[in-house]
């Protein structure tokens, strides 16, 4: 199997777009382009795909809506380009999604959304639902409201924290070129496109360069970067040009276009590291010698029903170990409720959450996917 039939099975992609090339360079947005992408994310998902936008743009769309020709200095001046453009990418994505009967979600998000714990665990409730139900969600920085210090700065970084938040298979940054060049096109006319290469190959910084185009912000820097973040949850990167003739459905084809950065590894193991990396527990949830069992035999989350006793303080979000009656531990992993919560509804069956708290964040205690196993 070449590395590019990762892209042909990937149920759940993110798919980042530029500034420059959502706004036709600035002209005002591109929506005969957007349209075309759209056809073919619509296809995407046709197929069983499951995917996230990440939009870029906004000050773009917004200083061409006030006829500003140049881009402001002044914060508050990008944050109003941001607030009036951010209307149009919006519009646009829904009415071209709408075509093919999609629905479409704005998500605006600000770096303090993903740092905090409570606030990156409903984010991820909100964007699973949000893909469970076949809609695409459309995101972007919030513009308006992120002062310098919480900025993602670019959108590049938000797309890869976006794909570790749902998880995904990939991540497919869209730009101005047609992929990482040994150097910068722009500059070298002899640069030379990388096919193929890990994330984490230290060769890359010195060809990836910071600058960008009049209307980015990131360049090539941040994309590599935005790669390394993804590999972290072990999902693959591709930089590729967005004016490539049919560019998302020839990647799916195995085409070998653009720049494809590997995780060195998998998505499962990657997780599985980072819960086995996160020694420190808040507490303890003893759990019946049923719910050991299918713990673990593996692929199984922990639900209230199973767990007998809970000691310790912890909030939502928090690792917790699952220790069985004997006080060996059987798994950790990211609880869902905190420990008042998590007291009242021990022992009991999922279906009295409701009743028992006035309102649910889940059914289980624990899910499989925010779970290892103990050797
Ligand atoms: N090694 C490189 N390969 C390709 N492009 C590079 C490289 N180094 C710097 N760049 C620059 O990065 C730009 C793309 O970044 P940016 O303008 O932030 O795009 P976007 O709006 O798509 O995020 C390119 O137009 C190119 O000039
Ligand atoms: N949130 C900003 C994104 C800025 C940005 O990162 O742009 P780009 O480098 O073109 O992806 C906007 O919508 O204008």
């Amino acid at each position: 199997m070449t590395e590019r039939a990762q892209l042909q099975q990937a149920r759940r992609l993110v798919v980042k777009i530029g500034s420059a090339l959502l706004t036709n360079d600035g002209e005002g947005l591109d929506v005969p382009a957007l349209g075309r992408w759209v056809d073919q994310m619509a296809a995407l998902v046709a197929a069983g795909v499951e995917l996230v936008v990440v939009s870029s743009g906004a000050v773009a769309e917004g200083m061409s809506r006030l006829g500003w020709t140049r881009r402001p200095q002044q914060a508050h001046e990008l944050q109003a380009a941001a607030a009036v453009g951010q209307m149009g990418l919006v519009q646009t994505w829904e009415a071209q999604f709408k075509r093919h009967g999609i629905h479409t979600a704005q998500i605006l998000l600000t770096h303090d959304d993903l740092s905090d714990r409570k606030r990156y665990l409903n984010g991820r409730s909100t964007l699973r639902a949000l893909l469970e139900l076949g809609v695409v969600p459309i995101v972007n920085e919030n513009d308006t409201v992120v002062t310098d210090e919480i900025r993602f700065g670019d959108n590049d970084t938000l797309g890869a924290l976006v794909a570790n938040v749902v998880e995904a298979d990939g991540l497919i940054i869209l730009t101005d070129q047609l992929g990482l060049f040994d150097k910068d096109p722009r500059k070298h006319s002899d640069a030379t496109l990388v096919n193929e290469c890990f994330a984490s190959n230290r060769n890359l910084d010195a060809m990836a360069g910071s600058s960008a185009g009049a209307l980015g912000r990131g360049g090539m820097q941040t994309k590599l970067r935005a790669a390394r973040l993804a590999a972290r949850s072990g999902a693959f990167t591709v930089i590729v040009g967005g004016r490539i003739d049919n560019v998302l459905s020839r990647l799916r084809e195995r085409e070998a276009l653009g720049t494809l950065l590997l995780p060195e590894q998998g998505r499962v193991a990657a997780r599985k590291q980072w819960l086995a990396s996160h020694l420190q527990t808040r507490g303890t949830l003893v759990i019946d010698d049923g719910a050991a069992r299918v713990l673990r035999q593996g692929g199984r989350s922990l639900l209230p029903v199973g767990v007998t006793r809970i000691s310790g303080e912890f909030r939502r979000g928090e690792m917790v170990a699952c220790l069985d009656e004997q006080g060996n531990e059987v798994a950790r992993g990211l609880v869902n409720y905190d420990a008042a919560a998590a007291r009242l509804i021990a022992g009991q069956s999922s279906e009295r959450i409701m009743e028992l708290l006035g309102f649910m964040t889940g059914e289980e205690l624990i899910h499989r996917d925010n779970m290892v196993i103990a050797s």
